[in-house]
């Protein structure tokens, strides 16, 4: 049998220097690890409207779509997830957490600190390479 192939999107939400990341319900898919906050792109959806849509499921927040970050393919065994992660930026709206059981707002640096889905590391690696190419190019 054929493994499912999930295409799934994840924002980076910044604000004053910090990262949002969410921790998985233990009894979902990759329960109790932290991730970006996504989902699944439906038929007929960009990305970029598949995640604006999942931050609003998701977070109640409206954001809009910034830079792609990376893609990531990783076999977790039932299925393949095919992660695309972007930069996502907070419009209007508070956070609420409708579908993760805890949250974060940490430091580059701190994002070591947490056991995040095997797709993610990618992410978090293109995210170091993006935040440290800015600091070179801004005088
Ligand atoms: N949203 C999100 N999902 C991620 C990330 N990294 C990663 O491996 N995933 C995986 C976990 C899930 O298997 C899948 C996304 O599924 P989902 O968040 O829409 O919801 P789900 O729990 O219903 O998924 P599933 O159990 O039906 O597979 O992608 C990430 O950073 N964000």
């Amino acid at each position: 049998m054929n493994k499912p192939r999930l295409v799934v999107v994840a924002g980076v939400i910044e604000k004053q220097g910090n990262y949002f990341i969410a921790q998985r319900f233990d009894n979902a898919s990759q329960g109790g690890l932290w991730e970006f906050p996504g989902g699944k792109i439906e038929v007929g959806e960009t990305p970029s409207q598949a995640l604006e849509r999942e931050l609003y499921e998701e977070l109640a927040i409206r954001t809009v779509t910034g830079l792609w970050l990376a893609d990531s393919v990783f076999d977790y065994g039932d299925k393949i997830v095919e992660l695309k992660g972007y930069l996502s930026h907070w419009q209007q709206g508070e956070i609420q957490l409708n579908s993760h059981q805890q949250m974060a707002w940490v430091s580059l640096s701190q994002l070591g600190n947490y056991q995040f889905c095997a797709a993610d590391y990618p992410i978090i690696t293109a995210l170091h390479d993006y935040i440290a190419l800015k600091s070179h190019t801004e005088v």
